[in-house]
Formats: structure tokens, C-alpha cells, sequence
């Protein structure tokens, strides 16, 4: 299957269980990996014939800044489906990450894989 991916992507959001983590926005980061044919954009050299990434990218940075999720696993299973149900997306393997949580741990972080 041919993806398009997004890496490294750093968004802020309201994310945890903690009473402060309820409150206050902090940086997760995504990889995403979108399952869709590139085929027809590969012939036809137009953007309305794939995912736009930039497109992905800017509506998750504007949904995430209002939503609040407890969990990483939330929020990585709301990512997969506005990708599948919005983008139209066949397969999606999200892997979100918060920085820095534990001393002596660089990541933690969950990564899921979803089908259309
Ligand atoms: N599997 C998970 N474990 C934990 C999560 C999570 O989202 N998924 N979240 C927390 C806290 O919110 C975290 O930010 C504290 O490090 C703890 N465990």
C-alpha cells in the first residue's frame, strides 16, 4: 500500500489524567502513516487527487487545540478515525507521544494501527 506519512509532528493539546495535565495544554508528538493510493495523483500531478498533508496537519492543529482527552489511547483512536471518516484514508498506523513525562524516559507514547 503506498503511504503518506507525517513525521516528528509537534502539537499542543489537553491531555492526561493529572489534575494540572487537565489544565494546562502540553506538546504531544505524532507520527502518522496514511494507507492511500497515490496512483491517480502520481499520474495526474493534482493535489485534489490524494490526501493533502498540509490539510491533515492544519485540522489537527485546529481541532486538537479545543479537545481534551484523558487518555493517549483516546486521543491516538480519534486521530486514526477523523483520517479514515474525513480524509478517506484506507489504512492508518498513529503513533502519539508525550515528552519527557518520567525522569530518565524520553517518550512514552502509544501507536495504533486502523482500517477502513
Ligand atoms: N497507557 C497510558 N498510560 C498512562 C497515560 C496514558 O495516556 N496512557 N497517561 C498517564 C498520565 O496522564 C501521564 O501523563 C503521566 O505521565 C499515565 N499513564
Amino acid at each position: 500500500m503506498d503511504i503518506i506519512f507525517i513525521d516528528s509532528f509537534r502539537v499542543e493539546t489537553l491531555i492526561g489524567i493529572y489534575p494540572r495535565e487537565r489544565i494546562v495544554p502540553q506538546p504531544v508528538v505524532m507520527d502518522l502513516k496514511i494507507g492511500h493510493s497515490t496512483a491517480t495523483a502520481g499520474a495526474s500531478d493534482d493535489i485534489h487527487d490524494t490526501i493533502d498533508y498540509a490539510e491533515v496537519v492544519k485540522r489537527l492543529r485546529t481541532v486538537l487545540a479545543e479537545k481534551h482527552f484523558l487518555l493517549l489511547e483516546k486521543l491516538a483512536e480519534f486521530v486514526a478515525t477523523m483520517l479514515l471518516e474525513d480524509f478517506g484514508a484506507q489504512w492508518v498506523q498513529v503513533s502519539v507521544a508525550k515528552l519527557g513525562m518520567m525522569p530518565g524516559v524520553a517518550r512514552v507514547g502509544v501507536v495504533i494501527e486502523r482500517s477502513a
